[in-house]
């Protein structure tokens, strides 16, 4: 019998550390890696560009349906690289307007549809470690491994400040409290694929972890399968 290709799937709220930990566990097991958030962020950052209003739901449909976007590796072997209509974008859509922008498209179920099947397009030989919001639910329902990563609000705010203080954006912990909260909010709340564990998802709470406890214990569930 043909073995479908593997997936893992690593889904959870908004600085879980669920990309981080997904695009390690890509690379120690030499699988495919979709960052799906990004192809959210991409919409909004390429509306944003174009002129459509986040609330056009038809202009959204085609925009999405027609994203010229490629995923590479970066030259400078920093990790991934990201392309947009010829444009390396890849540091610009990770700030939080676009993120929040990301969230309120990501609402519409006609740009839900219309990144469907690109999303699925990922799931290649030799496994692909997918990271989002309903990758183990609706993108990647027969995952034969699905983690839901949590952390308290109040961690993830603050690895988010970390992260862009870092880069050396002036930031300020109670607002990134905030719009995680509000992030929280309507990805949990929507009507289509909201953000919720898979009923048969391993719950795993980062809180108290660092990002190599995460990896290590993700990496006994994928032993304990046999999957790679
Ligand atoms: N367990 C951890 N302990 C401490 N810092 C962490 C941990 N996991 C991730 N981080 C850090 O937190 C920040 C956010 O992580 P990451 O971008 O992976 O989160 P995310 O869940 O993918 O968020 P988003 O959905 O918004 O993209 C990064 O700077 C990352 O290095
Ligand atoms: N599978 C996904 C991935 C992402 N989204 C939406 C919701 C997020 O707030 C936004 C940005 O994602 P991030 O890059 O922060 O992971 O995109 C979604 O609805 N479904």
């Amino acid at each position: 019998m043909i073995r479908p290709v593997p997936v893992i799937t690593i889904d959870g709220p908004s600085g879980s550390g669920k990309g981080t930990v997904a695009a390690l566990l890509a690379a120690k097991l030499g699988w495919n890696f979709l960052d799906s958030g990004a192809l959210y962020r991409l919409l909004a950052f390429a509306a944003r560009n174009h002129g459509v209003d986040l609330t056009n739901e038809e202009a959204l449909k085609v925009l999405a349906a027609h994203l010229d976007v490629q995923f590479g590796a970066a030259k400078d072997g920093s990790g991934m690289e990201i392309v947009l209509e010829g444009e390396e974008v890849t540091t610009a859509i990770r700030n939080e307007q676009v993120g929040a922008g990301a969230s309120q498209v990501a609402a519409l179920p006609v740009v839900r549809e219309a990144l469907l099947q690109r999303q699925k397009a990922f799931r290649e030989p030799p496994g692909l470690v997918a990271d989002g919001r309903d990758m183990g639910t609706v993108v990647f329902p027969d995952a034969p491994l699905k983690i839901f990563l949590t952390a308290s609000a109040e961690e993830r705010a603050r690895r988010r400040y970390l992260q862009l203080k870092g880069k050396g954006d002036d930031v300020n912990l109670a607002s990134l409290l905030d719009e995680i909260r509000v992030r929280d909010e309507r990805d949990t709340q929507r009507e289509v694929a909201p953000l919720k564990p898979a009923d048969d998802a391993i719950q795993l709470d980062s809180t108290d972890l660092s990002i190599e406890q995460v990896l290590e214990r993700i990496l006994s569930e994928v032993a304990r399968k046999d999957l790679a």
